[in-house]
């Protein structure tokens, strides 16, 4: 899976991809992100990329020049890749869009703005535009980099041997069960003796009835299309609830 960043912080998304199962799959190369500072296609001596908004008003706007120069340079090569732009106004992300562009296969181009966004003509040049909550940040980085981490999570290998993105909570559906480790108590708290007791089976029902506890309480909109064995699951839970 290969990965492509326009950014007039490179060293953000340098910094990210040093650590971590991220930095991991990309010293493996399993995936692949390059990344490309905006200035470097600039024209003028001042390498300027923002410039005051056409009707006035607060703030600076990301000329559309350079962002174009990039972009005309990076497609050179004519691999087929889907130019993605962060920001507020795009469709909401979550788990299913990572998997939608994971399966796709294609080259990820996102294009991080500054300031108060990019010129809207960026839109000619722009196959989806993705946003990761609704709220402003200071910059499309830190989206880039959602976007990355969630897509890398999937591909084989990317988690090591020892764990899948098949076991992450959000591609099962619903919310984790909770996590515990040594100290057995700390302040008092105990872990629960079911996962002291060796016994796997129980331990993986106790598992998916507080995985569904936690949904049911922080998440109730993730509870549809459950298996017979789920919903009988949660009806017991519902009916400790109510007792
Ligand atoms: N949320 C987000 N999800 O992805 N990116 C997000 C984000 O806040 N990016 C901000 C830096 C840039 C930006 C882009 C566009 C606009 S604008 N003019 O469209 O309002 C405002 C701010």
């Amino acid at each position: 899976m290969k990965f492509e960043v326009l950014t007039i912080f490179p060293e953000v998304i340098e910094c990210y991809l040093k650590h971590g199962v991220v930095g991991r799959a990309l010293n493996k190369g399993i995936a692949e992100v390059k990344v490309y500072n905006l200035r470097d296609f600039t024209t003028d001596r001042h390498r300027k990329v923002d410039d005051y908004p056409y009707g006035g008003g607060a703030g600076m706007v990301m000329q559309i020049e350079p962002f174009y120069n990039a972009l005309r340079h990076i497609k050179s090569d004519g691999i087929p890749r889907k130019v993605i732009l962060l920001s507020p106004q795009g469709r909401r992300f979550s788990q299913r869009i990572a998997k939608e562009f994971y399966k796709e296969e294609k080259t990820l181009t996102l294009i991080c703005g500054r300031y108060e966004g990019i010129d809207e003509r960026i839109k000619a040049f722009v196959d989806e535009e993705i946003s990761i909550g609704d709220y402003v940040l200071s910059g499309g980085e830190l989206a880039a980099l959602v976007i990355i981490d969630s897509v890398v999570r999937l591909i084989p290998g990317a988690l090591g041997d020892e764990l899948s993105a098949e076991e992450d909570s959000f591609m099962k559906g619903f919310l984790d069960y909770p996590h515990y480790t040594r100290p057995e108590e700390f302040e008092g708290m105990r872990v629960p003796d079911i996962l002291l007791s060796g016994d796997h089976k129980k331990i993986a029902l106790w598992r998916k009835k507080e995985a569904l506890r936690n949904t049911l309480k922080n998440r109730p909109d993730l509870l549809k299309n459950l298996s017979a064995e789920d919903m009988k699951i949660l009806k017991e839970l519902c009916s400790e609830i109510n007792k």
